[in-house]
């Protein structure tokens, strides 16, 4: 598994799924998504070289404050439901659609999802393969995974998967977008 030292444990409400989308639906995604206009990220005065776009709920990376925007474009409805199929939740309570575009070489970094956002996250990919890792604990107490994030596929990220368990993106090798939905806390 990787360069990633610690034991290897399966992180408690961690769901993989290969093919939730299938390739031609995949192209139609990557079209649409081709045409959207992506905004900086931007965490502790660092611009990240992945670039990102709200959909439902506007999260600001320096307030932490949600607020209402844009709804869910009508391409993005079918995978929201598919995704909320997958999470066993009503397409409904996904109220917010994050799209990020990682070029080559981009990463995201440690971190637990926002508080701000419910207890299920739920993650398509579309694109590049890439390495989704796992963490949590320290020392003698050190867990870690890894699950490779076939173009396609979707995973969701629920109880301790969610909330003890910090996660991160190494490196993409080409460019990959993943649509991430995510409830508000307490919908
Ligand atoms: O790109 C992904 O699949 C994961 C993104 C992520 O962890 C996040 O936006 O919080
Ligand atoms: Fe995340």
């Amino acid at each position: 598994m990787g360069r990633m030292r610690g034991t290897h444990e399966r992180p408690a409400g961690l769901t993989y799924q290969p093919e939730l989308v299938s390739d031609d639906e995949e192209r139609s995604l990557l079209t649409a998504l081709a045409a959207y206009d992506f905004h900086e990220v931007r965490m502790h005065g660092q611009i990240a070289r992945r670039t990102v776009r709200h959909f439902g709920f506007d999260y600001d990376y320096g307030s932490f404050q949600l607020t209402e925007t844009e709804a869910l474009p009508v391409e993005l409805r079918e995978v929201r439901e598919r995704c909320a199929g997958l999470a066993g939740m009503p397409a409904a309570t996904l109220a917010q659609a994050l799209v990020t575009r990682y070029p080559p070489g981009s990463v995201i970094g440690w971190h637990r999802d926002a508080p701000a956002f419910g207890p299920t996250v739920v993650g398509l990919s579309l694109g590049s393969t890439c390495l989704l890792r796992f963490q949590r604990g320290r020392a003698d107490e050190r867990r870690v995974y890894e699950v490779e994030l076939a173009p396609r596929s979707a995973y969701v990220l629920a109880g301790a998967a969610r909330s003890a368990w910090r996660h991160s993106i190494p490196s993409v090798p080409e460019l990959r977008h993943s649509i991430t939905f995510r409830q508000l806390r307490g919908s």
